[in-house]
């Protein structure tokens, strides 16, 4: 299935590399449309404002949905101004994937840190602030790779929170949820039939038998075969340092992880060009890139679009699958 539905690529932070992203992501072929306020694009780009989303815009040119902006953008210096405008776009573009009007979004990155100092943000990441808006519905993050073989696939059962509350908010009820929502989107939107789903221990060498941390005896090994039981095709819980070289890759289509780091150091350092970033369990397509604002590097035209591209494209391959 094809979607014609175009992407909405939402702008993130103005003062990222998010801005002078979106011209170059046009090289991912993906009908997309740029949400954003183009004084924020990098001089000279080639763009044209549209109102609807379907409205035909010629080859080679950005296709903007103008959202205006209380100021302009300085590279490396997020505006606290223009906190509250990044959260609106992230609204609105779910508002519109949400009536059916867009294929889905992806999103360019946010600074979490502006938009908590700049509008008060509450939420930790896109990831929770789109479970709201979709209803609180519960949600998981997964980084996948795109240039790898085989794929590296991992989902942080717990987020963005603290190494010292991992414990206590990686609970059976979570896991659970984590797995039934990663088993749901490998089949809706990956197209794999039978997903082969690997859950990390949460201690080193996944406790060994309850001598470092009990954890996996108390109960993730349980947990485990009671959802084996029950047709999920699961694996685990393996020690993590040995669960991502390529041969046990194979064995698995995703792994779960105990929190953020342990999911997102094994993605970004195989494929931190090509990593995408899906929110699954939402209502609608959401992907973004693996990396962040880049403020180091932004307004001087050398980031690269990979990723995105990857993102874009993820987007509209499953979109075309719902
Ligand atoms: N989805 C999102 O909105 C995400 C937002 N962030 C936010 O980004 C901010 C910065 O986070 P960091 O941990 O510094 O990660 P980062 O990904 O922004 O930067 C890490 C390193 O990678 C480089 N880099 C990142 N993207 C690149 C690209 N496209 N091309 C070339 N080099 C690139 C940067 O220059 C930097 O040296 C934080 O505020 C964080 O919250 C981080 C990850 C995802
Ligand atoms: N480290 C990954 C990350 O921060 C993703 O955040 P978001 O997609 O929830 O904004």
């Amino acid at each position: 299935m094809t979607e014609a539905r175009p992407i909405i690529l939402t702008c993130g932070e103005p003062a990222g590399v998010g801005p002078e992203l979106a011209p170059k992501a046009l090289a991912s072929g993906v009908p997309f449309v740029f949400l954003g306020d183009p004084r924020h694009l990098p001089e000279g780009t080639a763009w044209t404002e549209v109102d609807a989303l379907a409205q035909p815009v010629a080859p080679g040119l950005l296709p903007v949905l103008r959202h205006d902006f209380p100021a302009p953008a300085v590279p490396g210096r997020p505006d606290p101004a223009n906190a509250r405008a990044v959260i609106e776009v992230i609204a609105r573009a779910v508002g519109l994937a949400l009536s059916g009007a867009a294929g889905g979004i992806c999103t360019l990155p946010i600074s979490k840190a502006a938009l908590k100092r700049g509008a008060g943000f509450a939420f930790p990441g896109h990831t929770e602030y789109l479970a709201h808006l979709a209803g609180d519905v519960p949600v998981a993050m997964m980084l996948a790779s795109t240039t790898v073989e085989p794929p590296c696939r991992v989902v942080p059962v717990t987020i963005h929170i603290a190494l010292h509350e991992v414990p206590k908010a990686l609970t059976p009820a979570l896991l659970e949820q984590a797995i039934r929502i990663t088993d749901a989107a490998m089949r809706r939107d990956f197209g794999i039939a039978a997903p082969r789903l690997a859950i990390a221990g949460l201690n080193p060498h996944a406790g060994e038998n309850g001598v470092i941390g009990d954890e996996e005896t108390r109960w993730i090994t349980p947990l485990i075969a009671r959802l084996r039981g029950a047709g999920f095709g699961l694996t685990g819980p393996l020690p993590a340092d040995t669960m991502f070289h390529p041969a046990a890759r194979a064995r698995y289509d995703a792994a779960l992880c105990a929190y953020h780091d342990q999911a997102l150091i094994p993605i970004k350092t195989l494929d931190f060009a090509g990593g995408v970033n899906v929110t699954l369990g939402l209502p609608f397509v959401r992907t973004s890139p693996d990396h962040g604002t880049a403020f180091d590097i932004a307004g001087r035209g050398i980031a690269d679009a990979q990723s995105v591209i990857a993102a874009l494209r993820m987007a509209h391959d499953m979109a075309g699958r719902r």
